[in-house]
C-alpha cells in the first residue's frame, strides 16, 4: 500500500473567524480539495465530551441484544432511511457492507407538511431509550452542522466566492445525515447476520471484499471520526493507500455535490474501508438542503455548462439512498 500525505489543517483560526488564519486554512483546505479531496482538521473546537459522549453511546446501542436492535429497523419502520440496519443490509459499490449502523437525519414528525405530502426522505428518526442518547446524538449534530458551516467558508474562500455563499445556497440549513457504524471483528459478522435481510433485494447481493466498498460521498462534505484505522483512499492516479485516524483531527472528504458545484475542480475521492478489528466510525454527512439546486457557480472556467445541467440535491440524494438501501420501504 503506497503512502499519501493527507494534509492537516489548523482550522483554529477560521472557526475564529480571525481574517488572515481564515484565510490561509482556506488555502490550505482549497488546495486539499483540488489534489485529494481529504483533508484533516486540527484545533476544530469540538468538546471532548461531546466526542465522547457520541461514542459512548453508539457502543451502548450496539452492544444491545441484536433483536433489541431490530425494534429500530429501518427497513421495518422507516420510510426515509432512518435508524437500524443490521450487518450485510447496506451497499457500497454493489455489495454487502460487512457494518451494522443507525442511521439519522434532519428530525420531521409526522405531522409535517412535507412528510403528510410524501416527501421523499422526511420523516422522523427512530430514537432507542437508552438514557441520554438522543441528548449526546443530537448535541454532537448541532456541533458538526457549526464546524461544518465554517469549512464550507472557507472553501467559499478558497474559491474568491462570497463567505456566505454556501450557507445562503443550502436556505441556512443543511440537510445533513448522521450514521454510527460498528464495524464487527470479521469473525462476527456471520453469527450476526441473523436479521441481515433474507428477502428482498439485497438477499442475492454478494458480500463485499471490504468491509466497506468503495464509494463517494453524495453531499458537499464529508466530517468522520474512528476509532480504529481502516480508511483508505483512491488517488487520482487509481492507487489506493492508508488514511489513517489522527489522534484529535477529523478526517473530512468532498462529495459529489461539491465536485459538481465546483465544475470537477474539487474531487470526491473514492474512499473504502478494510478494518480486521471492531471499529466503530462516526460519519457526518454535511449536505445543502433538500431544495438546494446545483449548478456551478460563475467564475468556473474550462467547463462546457451543458454539461452540468441544475441538479437538485434532494432527488439526487433520494436516488442514491434507494441504491444503498434496496430493502427499505419508501412509498
Ligand atoms: O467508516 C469509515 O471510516 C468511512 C465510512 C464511509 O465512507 C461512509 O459512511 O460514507
Ligand atoms: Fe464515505
Amino acid at each position: 500500500m503506497r503512502e499519501h500525505i493527507i494534509p492537516v489543517v489548523d482550522v483554529g483560526l477560521l472557526r475564529d473567524r480571525d481574517p488572515l488564519g481564515s484565510r490561509e486554512a482556506a488555502r490550505q483546505i482549497g488546495q486539499a480539495c483540488k489534489d485529494i479531496g481529504f483533508f484533516y482538521v486540527r484545533n476544530h473546537g469540538i468538546a471532548d465530551g461531546v466526542i465522547s459522549d457520541t461514542f459512548r453511546q453508539a457502543e451502548a446501542f450496539f452492544s444491545l441484544p441484536l433483536a433489541e436492535k431490530m425494534k429500530f429497523s429501518m427497513e421495518r419502520h422507516s420510510r426515509c432511511f432512518r435508524g437500524y440496519a443490521p450487518v450485510l443490509s447496506e451497499l457500497a459499490d454493489g455489495k454487502r457492507n460487512s457494518y451494522e449502523l443507525m442511521e439519522f437525519s434532519v428530525e420531521f414528525d409526522d405531522e409535517h407538511p412535507d412528510v403528510v405530502a410524501g416527501k421523499p426522505m422526511h420523516g422522523p428518526n427512530l430514537w432507542p431509550s437508552l438514557p441520554g442518547y438522543r441528548a449526546a446524538i443530537m448535541r454532537y449534530v448541532a456541533s458538526m452542522n457549526e464546524l461544518g458551516f465554517d469549512l464550507m467558508r472557507g472553501i467559499a474562500m478558497s474559491l474568491s466566492l462570497p463567505e456566505d455563499f454556501f450557507y445562503d445556497a443550502f436556505n441556512e440549513r443543511s440537510f445533513w445525515q448522521f450514521r454510527t457504524t460498528h464495524y464487527p471483528e470479521p469473525k462476527s459478522v456471520r453469527q450476526m447476520a441473523e436479521y441481515a435481510p433474507q428477502s428482498g433485494p439485497v438477499s442475492e447481493i454478494e458480500i463485499g471484499d471490504y468491509s466497506c466498498g468503495a464509494h463517494t460521498d453524495y453531499g458537499c462534505l464529508t466530517i468522520l471520526l474512528a476509532n480504529n484505522p481502516g480508511l483508505q483512499v483512491r488517488n487520482r492516479d487509481g492507487e489506493w493507500f492508508d488514511a489513517p485516524a489522527i489522534p484529535g483531527a477529523y478526517i473530512c472528504n468532498i462529495g459529489d455535490m461539491l465536485q459538481y458545484w465546483t465544475g470537477n475542480l474539487f474531487v470526491a475521492t473514492l474512499h473504502r474501508v478494510l478494518t480486521n478489528q471492531s471499529r466503530i466510525s462516526l460519519p457526518f454527512f454535511f449536505q445543502p438542503d433538500y431544495e438546494t439546486v446545483v449548478q456551478p457557480f460563475g467564475g468556473v472556467t474550462d467547463i462546457r455548462l451543458e454539461d452540468f445541467p441544475p441538479l437538485k440535491y434532494g432527488p439526487y440524494a433520494f436516488e442514491k439512498y434507494k441504491g444503498i438501501y434496496p430493502n427499505c420501504c419508501v412509498a
